[in-house]
C-alpha cells in the first residue's frame, strides 16, 4: 500500500476556543440568511447588525420607530470611490436617518448610484466601537462589506456575538486544518495525480492539494499556489489566464517528475464567486479588476496565505520552486517560514478577451512578468 504523505498530527489547537469559533460561525450564518446579529464591541454599547445588501425600507423604518439612530457602515475603498473623504478612518458611518430609503436602497446594490450628490450627503460621523470588525463578519460571510447597524436597545430576540471573537477567528481559524481525505486522481495530462483535501476549522470550505508524479518533498518542490476561479478553471472563460495557470502548471509538474499544486477555496481573490461576478459587471462600466474591487467595498486582493503554508508545513515541504509572477505570494509564503528558492515565470499570452485585464494585473499589483 502506498505510504500517506501527509502527517497524521493535523495542526495542535490554538488559542481560540471552541465556543467562540462556534459563535462566529453562527453569525456569519444568521448574516447570511438575512437575520439581524447582536454585536457586542470590546467597548461601549451593543449594535443590532444587519448586511445593507438586501436592503428593503421597512429595515430603516423599524430602527427609527424604535426611536434609535441607525447608521450606514461602509469600508474606507467603497466610500473613496464613492467620492467621500474617510479622513483616516477605515470604515465611514452615515446617518440612515438623513440618508433616507432611496440612498440606501441605491448604496446597496454598488452598481446603483445614489440619487443625490455625494455633496448634499449627511456629514460622516465618527464610527462605532468595532465597525471594522462588524464589516470584516460581513466579508467572512462574503456578503458585501456594508451594513446597517442601529443601537440595541436588548430587547430583540437574536444571536450576539463579541468582537473579540470575531477578530480572532480571522486571525487564526482559516489557518486551523485538518487532513479530511485523500485519494488517487488520474489526470488526461497527469496519471499519477494524487489530491489530499484540508478542512479549515473556521467552517469555509476545503482547500486541496494536488500531488502530482512523484515530487521529492525533502527538496525545493516545484509548487504553484491557485487560487479558485471557478469560471477560469472549469468553464475555461476568457476573461482572465487562470485556466491557462491551472493546466499549464499541472503540464510542467508532470513533465518535470512531479510537484504539488495548492488549489485553494479563495475564489476571486478572497471576495467569492458572487461578489467576483458583481465586480465583473461593474468591468464591463468601464472599472479595472482592482477599482471594481474597491468600489464593492473590498481591498484589491483580500487573499491570506497562511493555509497554504500550512498545508506544505503538513505535507513536509519547507523549500518550494514556486509558479508565479505575483511577488506577494513569495512575500506571504516566506514570512510564514516556507523558503522560497526560486521565483518561476508563469504567465500565457493574451487571448483577446484578458489583456486589459493582464495589463492591469503587471501595471497596478505589481505582478512581474
Ligand atoms: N475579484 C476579482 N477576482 C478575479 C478577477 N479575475 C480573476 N480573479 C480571481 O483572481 C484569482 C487569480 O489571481 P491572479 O491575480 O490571476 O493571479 P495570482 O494568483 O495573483 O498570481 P499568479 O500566481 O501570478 O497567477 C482567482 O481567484 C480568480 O477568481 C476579477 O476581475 N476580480
Ligand atoms: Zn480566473
Amino acid at each position: 500500500m502506498k505510504k500517506a504523505l501527509v502527517d497524521p498530527n493535523p495542526t495542535a489547537p490554538s488559542a481560540m476556543d471552541e465556543r467562540d469559533l462556534a459563535m462566529v460561525e453562527r453569525a456569519i450564518a444568521e448574516l447570511r440568511s438575512g437575520r439581524p446579529l447582536r454585536f457586542v464591541p470590546q467597548a461601549g454599547q451593543p449594535w443590532l447588525l444587519a448586511p445593507l445588501e438586501g436592503f428593503d425600507p421597512s429595515m430603516l423604518a423599524q430602527a427609527t420607530a424604535a426611536g434609535e439612530s441607525p447608521l450606514v457602515l461602509l469600508t474606507a475603498t467603497r466610500a473613496r470611490h464613492l467620492g467621500l473623504d474617510p479622513q483616516g478612518e477605515r470604515v465611514v458611518a452615515l446617518s440612515a436617518r438623513e440618508m433616507g430609503a432611496d440612498d440606501l436602497a441605491a448604496l446597496a446594490n454598488p452598481l446603483h448610484r445614489p440619487q443625490r450628490a455625494v455633496a448634499e450627503w449627511p456629514v460622516s460621523l465618527r464610527p462605532p466601537e468595532g465597525a471594522e470588525a462588524m464589516l470584516e463578519l460581513l466579508k467572512a460571510g462574503r456578503l458585501l462589506p456594508a451594513a446597517l447597524v442601529s443601537p440595541d436597545s436588548q430587547d430583540a430576540e437574536c444571536l450576539s456575538v463579541e468582537e473579540a471573537a470575531v477578530r480572532r477567528f480571522r486571525e487564526e481559524a482559516g489557518a486551523r486544518l485538518t487532513q479530511v481525505a485523500e485519494a488517487a486522481v488520474p489526470l488526461l495530462d497527469a496519471e499519477g495525480t494524487r489530491i489530499v483535501a484540508f478542512r479549515p476549522a473556521d467552517g469555509g470550505r476545503e482547500h486541496l492539494a494536488i500531488l502530482v508524479g512523484q515530487p521529492d518533498l525533502s527538496g525545493p518542490v516545484l509548487t504553484r499556489l491557485h487560487s479558485e476561479c471557478f469560471t477560469g478553471d472549469l468553464l475555461r472563460s476568457l476573461r482572465c489566464d487562470c485556466g491557462d495557470q491551472l493546466r499549464g502548471a499541472i503540464d510542467l509538474m508532470e513533465r518535470e517528475g512531479g510537484g504539488i499544486l495548492l488549489y485553494l477555496a479563495q475564489e476571486g481573490r478572497g471576495i467569492g464567486l458572487v461578489n467576483k461576478l458583481r465586480a465583473y459587471a461593474l468591468q464591463d462600466r468601464g472599472a479595472d479588476t482592482l477599482d471594481a474591487n474597491e468600489q464593492l467595498g473590498f481591498d484589491a486582493d483580500e487573499r491570506v496565505y497562511r493555509p497554504a503554508a500550512e498545508m506544505l508545513r503538513q505535507l513536509g515541504v519547507a523549500q518550494v520552486r514556486l509558479l508565479t509572477n505575483n511577488p506577494l505570494k513569495v512575500e506571504a509564503l516566506a514570512a510564514s517560514g516556507v523558503t522560497v528558492v526560486e521565483r518561476v515565470p508563469h504567465s500565457f499570452p493574451a487571448n483577446g478577451h484578458n489583456e486589459d485585464y493582464l495589463d492591469t494585473k503587471a501595471r497596478r499589483f505589481g505582478h512581474l512578468l
